[in-house]
């Protein structure tokens, strides 16, 4: 199970396990790699002196009698053998110099750039030489090797010996000139500078103060040398007056004219030129790169789903069949009735049909017609009611002419519909192998294909239908949906219930799935007063995310993510993995009534802003009137669904077109997310699969807390009620009063990256900082002010008190 649960994250686990070695690991192999090294040079050295020897003994390495010569004996012989009579002769020293630097790699844990640059170029070195040496010696298999010999041997049946002996040239051309960075101009220079060197020797050769030794300093560092050069001087001397003080006297009065001589010498060679050799600097590597990657290297990339990580996702057998398993069932006298009478009511109208197609979806049934050449489309549109009365049928919907078909719909429904179940939408492919962001699976669109949508491209959407008509259902659908595929670490919801009783299932996944206030005991928001806060908490909670956004220079929530999962934000500075927050309103209409402007502002506020930084709305109302989907809020939700509706006006509010009215209800919607309408079964998910669901998260280990949303305090009690006695203080009182001073700025998030608290701690100890009169009063997303100016008043302050 717990592999089960794990599965939509497996191929990047094997990624991660395919380029990650855990550090131990690498010096562990890194120490092999270098002693193995050690042991391939010691033994390639001493083959060249033992092989004639131990040849003989390379057939009896299982026999421990047999001893051979080579420095690491049988495994010795036996290796070298290998790689340099079988394999490239002498150039197969590279390997160990190859070996021995990866190892060496490794075993720091260096990053392991331009490695592979050298085993391409210590590659080609070694077939470069054992070519060579095939081709110059290739009577000499200790030369070439085996490989040498027969690669020289195939070359030379195409090219002859010539032609092998142009390509090696032109093969050193190419390894002097890109691995030894080899140029005619830079040979030139440095052949200049030889020449001129050689000549000022020879000049200054010609000249008595040469044959002097040469100076103070090199008679001091080399003795030996000093010995040997003045010997030809001194031979004479000691020869014939047999005293050995007098010789070291001449040659010092010789030194000082010297140095006088040498000073043209440099001139010269500054005349010269002498060729410059240009440091060559490494790229300078982003710092912050750097250590992000080595953390990535060191720890592989942050895994928000950690704290939890024997979570296990529902599964299937949670949810019911609803009786739907054999699929939908086609009634043949039912589509045969139905298409008999669509033509024959056009008929009466002189609308004549080429051609007729039906496609057979849960409820309804799509009945597209192409009309004899000539007939105004308008004319069947107007038919709808005629045909509705001949079909004896509800929800008949005409769609004249299908967008992109060219054909006309006519949607009459099924006499049986088949209930979507949750179940076969979670189930179906198109859902489970969804690479969305939040995923939603609706239902099933009139031909049968399950409807899968990205709530995060919506970005929030807005449901409206007469009572009864399953906007309920919907909302669990699609909470539904987001507990089948995500983990608690990655969505959090907010659930808003005026009604009090159709989200109260959800609590118990407060503290895997919901959000709150801090100070809130219930997560699910019942109470209208507390809608308020939680509004105005999102909107704080938006710019405090738009803060991190911009100090971590991405553009949305995907990208802060990312940069955050691959360590490149540190969370000192306050960074943290942002899940999605999920707002869901049941009941718009109602809390409209009650708060009005209180509750549209900051829905409006959220509505613009907040698709970037992951917070999603979706929002239910029974009443899809003009003063409850306001102009505004109505810009902001693109994505809306419409169940059964009562009138053309509030199917136009809701769609800005009609058909919601002409729906049937129990789940028959229609979602429109610009220009398109679809009609759609929505999936049924009854209560008793939902308590099964939650029961079943709700049973597993969770975080100690519901998600916390920052603290907002309205205006009406602002704080000035907070009383905190002196002994009540939180053990950090003293610091956190330290760095807002300091800072002179009065934000919970500073004591939170500064003291490297939680949230709501750092919340709790701004409220005591607020009734000690340090900082001002709660001023929306601004931080509070600091009534305290400098350290000394601070320090001033806490004698005053103790002193009390
Ligand atoms: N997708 C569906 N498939 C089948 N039946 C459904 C579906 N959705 C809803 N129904 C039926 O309609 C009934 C009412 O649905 P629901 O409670 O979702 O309505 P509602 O719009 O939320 O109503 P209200 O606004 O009064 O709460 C359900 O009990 C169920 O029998």
């Amino acid at each position: 199970m717990a592999k089960k649960t794990k599965k939509p994250r497996s191929s990047g686990i094997k990624k991660d396990f395919t380029i990650q070695l855990s550090k131990q690991n690498k010096i562990i192999t890194g120490s092999l790699l270098m002693l193995f090294s050690i042991a391939l040079f010691f033994s390639f050295v001493s083959y060249y002196f033992t092989w004639q020897e131990d040849q003989s003994l390379l057939t009896e390495f299982a026999n421990r009698n047999e001893l051979a010569k080579n420095l690491l004996n049988k495994f010795g012989a036996s290796v070298s053998h290998f790689f340099i009579y079988k394999g490239f002769g002498p150039a197969s020293i590279i390997f160990t110099y190859l070996l021995f630097i990866s190892g060496y790699h490794m075993f720091l844990s260096k990053p392991a750039n331009g490695l592979l640059r050298k085993w391409i170029w210590g590659l080609v070195l070694i077939i470069w030489f054992s070519i060579a040496f095939g081709c110059f010696a290739p009577n000499q298999p200790l030369l070439g090797g085996l490989i040498g010999y027969e690669l020289n041997d195939f070359m030379q049946d195409y090219t002859g010996k010539l032609g092998v002996i142009l390509l090696l040239l032109f093969g050193l051309t190419i390894i002097l000139v890109r691995l030894f960075k080899l140029s005619p101009d830079v040979v030139a220079v440095f052949l200049k500078a030889k020449i001129a060197a050689i000549r000022a020797e020879l000049k200054s050769k010609a000249s008595p103060t040469n044959t002097v030794p040469k100076d103070d300093s090199n008679s001091e560092e080399d003795p030996e040398l000093e010995h040997a050069d003045t010997e030809e001087s001194t031979n004479i001397i000691d020869t014939y007056t047999h005293k050995q003080d007098i010789p070291p006297i001449q040659p010092k009065k010789a030194e000082d004219q010297f140095e006088v001589a040498i000073a043209p010498e440099e001139d010269l060679a500054e005349e010269e030129n002498i060729a410059m050799e240009v440091a060559k600097l490494a790229e300078e590597k982003e710092e912050k790169d750097n250590i992000s990657e080595k953390l990535v290297e060191d720890f592989g990339e942050f895994d928000p789903t950690l704290e939890l990580g024997n979570y296990k996702f529902p599964s299937l057998d949670l949810l019911d069949n609803h009786g739907t398993t054999g699929g939908i069932t086609i009634n043949q006298e039912e589509l045969e009735e139905n298409k008999n009478k669509i033509v024959e009511t056009l008929k009466n109208y002189k609308i004549g049909i080429a051609q007729i197609k039906a496609t057979i979806g849960p409820t309804v049934t799509l009945y597209e017609i192409v009309p004899d050449a000539g007939v105004r489309i308008s004319k069947i549109k107007n038919l709808e009611d005629d045909i509705a009365l001949s079909l004896a049928a509800l929800g008949i919907r005409i769609i004249a002419p299908i967008p992109g078909k060219g054909t006309i719909g006519i949607e009459v429904p099924n006499k049986n519909a088949t209930m979507v179940s949750m179940r076969s939408v979670i189930a179906s492919s198109k859902f489970q192998k969804a690479e969305m962001q939040l995923p939603i699976a609706f239902g099933k669109t009139i031909s049968n294909e399950t409807f899968v949508v990205d709530l995060a491209k919506m970005p929030h959407m807005l449901m409206a239908g007469a009572t009864g008509q399953g906007k309920s259902v919907g909302l669990n659908a699609v909470l539904t949906s987001l507990l089948y595929k995500k983990h608690p670490a990655e969505v959090k919801f907010v659930l808003i219930d005026p009604k009090k009783v159709e989200l109260t299932l959800f609590n118990k996944i407060e503290r895997h799935f919901l959000a709150k206030l801090p100070d809130s005991e219930e997560a699910i928001i019942t109470d209208n007063a507390k809608v308020i806060n939680t509004l105005n908490s999102l909107c704080i909670e938006m710019d405090n995310r738009y803060e991190l956004l911009k100090l971590a220079m991405v553009r949305n929530i995907k990208e802060y993510n990312a940069k955050f999962k691959a360590r490149k934000l540190n969370p000192n500075d306050g960074h943290v993995f942002l899940p999605y927050i999920v707002l869901v309103i049941d009941e718009f209409a109602d809390l409209i009534m009650t708060a009005g402007k209180e509750v549209e502002t900051p829905i409006a506020r959220l509505a613009q802003l907040a698709r970037a930084v992951g917070i999603h709305l979706i929002i239910a109302t029974q009443r899809p009137s003009v003063n409850v989907i306001t102009g505004i809020i109505k810009a902001n939700f693109p994505a809306r669904i419409a169940f059964r509706v009562t009138s053309k006006i509030d199917s136009r509010t809701i769609l800005d077109t009609q058909g919601a009215d002409q729906l049937i209800g129990r789940g028959d919607m229609l979602f429109t997310q610009g220009n398109d309408v679809t009609r759609i079964q929505c999936a049924f998910v009854d209560t008793p699969e939902v308590d099964r669901i939650t029961d079943f998260i709700g049973s597993q280990r969770a975080y100690p807390d519901a998600h916390l949303l920052p603290e907002y305090v309205g205006n009406d009690d602002s704080g000035t009620s907070i009383d905190y006695n002196i002994s009540d203080r939180d053990s950090m009182f003293r610091e956190a009063a330290e760095v807002i001073v300091i800072a002179q700025q009065g934000s919970a998030s500073l004591i939170q990256r500064k003291l490297k608290l939680g949230y709501n701690r750092a919340g709790r100890i701004v409220d005591q900082l607020e009734a000690a009169g340090i900082v001002g009063p709660f001023e929306g997303s601004k931080a509070r002010q600091v009534l305290i100016p400098d350290m000394i008043a601070l320090e001033q302050f806490f004698t005053n008190e103790s002193n009390k």
